[in-house]
């Protein structure tokens, strides 16, 4: 299979950790045989840098013609004070949109191999762990007008909109019921239907959609008790439907079910351009340039990418499988580092994943 693939590396440790996921894909390329072409295109801190603009024309084109876009992640202190629509998140904001990526999902799961880098009980832990996130990517809080600050009766004030439309709300619903039917057949749908009016259409959106599948059992949750309940017992979910706010933070939560946030991967899907594969996290830049950043949830990225866009099921397990062996055989980045194990940097643990393809 030839295919073509948009990268996007980004700010802070996204060249790190695609770097090292490239060439994890480029050694599952050469045992397919398949051949994957990459064209590096910029966004963010770097695409300010570089051209006064978070998401240059160009980048939008490359993503737009891609068999697949990867990207790293994008933001740092260095851009935090510049104008508000020049900022480097605008630029991911906006190639979601410009895709049309409505779709996040964000499978939180815990190889068990890592049971021991888990904070949650451990009766809990042993239980299994596996919660699928979808999250609503192009709607809701983060792209509602109006937005802004401006002085209002003297006073600095602030304002963001939650909109959602009946047609938004009932395509992630399908997504998340088609994930829930190749799943455990359970869809929980969270809102703040006690208090607001744009969750209240969610939740009636979300039951006439559940209609459509009756094999599915739904419940509804408030996200203030979700956030509680995907730490206390996250077993008791399967598939988590939600909008891009409450999705962005329950998910980052989520992370604990995995071990650490650079385990988590994602997929972000619509219907008219290809999907991008990004691991869940920031540019981290606590720990950018030091060669210690954690690429497990870039790599299971792309897996996600060779499942999802390509239909490549053999390839995708043969990347996770090589992921599982390199933790079975002991090997950890510092932030899922245990006693008894051998900490890696990026590299030395992505060279373990390419050995134990
Ligand atoms: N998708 C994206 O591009 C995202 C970008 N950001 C941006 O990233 C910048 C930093 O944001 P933060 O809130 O600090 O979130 P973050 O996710 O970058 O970092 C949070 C914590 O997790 C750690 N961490 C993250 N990824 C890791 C990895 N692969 N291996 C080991 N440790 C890892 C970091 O060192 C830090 O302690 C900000 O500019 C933010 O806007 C934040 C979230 C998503
Ligand atoms: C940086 C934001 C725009 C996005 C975010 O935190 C995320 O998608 O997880
Ligand atoms: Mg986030």
């Amino acid at each position: 299979m030839k295919k073509h693939i948009a990268v996007m590396a980004g700010d802070g440790i996204g060249p790190e950790i695609v770097g090292q996921a490239l060439r994890v894909l480029d050694a599952a390329a050469r045992k397919f045989n398949h051949e994957f072409s990459t064209e590096h295109v910029l966004i963010g801190g770097i695409a300010i840098d570089e051209t006064g603009s978070p998401l240059p024309e160009a980048t939008v084109e490359a993503c737009r013609k891609a068999d697949a876009v990867l990207l790293g992640a994008v933001g740092g202190p260095k851009w935090d004070t510049i104008a508000p629509e020049i900022r480097p998140e605008k630029g991911l904001l906006g190639i979601r949109k410009a895709l049309g990526l409505f779709a996040n999902l964000r499978p939180a799961r815990l190889f068990p191999e890592l049971s021991g880098a888990c904070l949650l009980r451990k009766d809990i832990v042993d239980k299994g762990l596996d919660v699928m996130v979808v999250r609503e990517l192009t709607g809701g809080i983060y792209f509602g007008k109006p937005a802004g600050v401006e002085v209002r009766g003297g006073k600095r004030t602030g304002f963001n909109t939650m909109i959602y439309d009946e047609d938004e709300i009932r395509r992630i619903a399908h997504i998340a019921f088609k994930a829930a039917m190749k799943r455990r057949k359970k869809v929980c749908s969270v809102d703040k239907a006690n208090v607001l009016d744009v969750s209240r259409l969610w939740r009636e959106v979300v039951i006439e959609v559940s209609k459509e599948y009756p094999e599915v059992s739904l419940s509804h949750m408030y996200v203030d008790n979700a956030a509680m309940q995907l730490v206390r017992d996250p077993s008791q979910f399967d598939v988590i439907v939600t909008s891009n706010l409450f999705g962005d933070i329950l998910s980052d939560e989520a992370a604990v079910i995995t071990g650490s946030i650079g385990m988590l991967a994602s997929a972000s899907l619509g219907s008219e351009y290809a999907g991008l594969y990004e691991p869940i996290h920031g540019s981290a830049p606590d720990i950018a340039g030091q060669n210690k950043a954690n690429p497990l949830a870039t790599i299971l990225s792309v897996s996600m990418m060779l499942l999802h866009e390509f239909d490549l099921e053999k390839e995708a397990l043969c990347i996770e499988n090589a992921v599982r062996k390199t933790l079975q055989d002991g090997f950890r980045t510092g932030d899922i580092m245990e006693e008894g194990k051998t900490l890696c940097n990026t590299i030395e643990i992505t060279d373990k994943v390419i050995e134990r393809l």
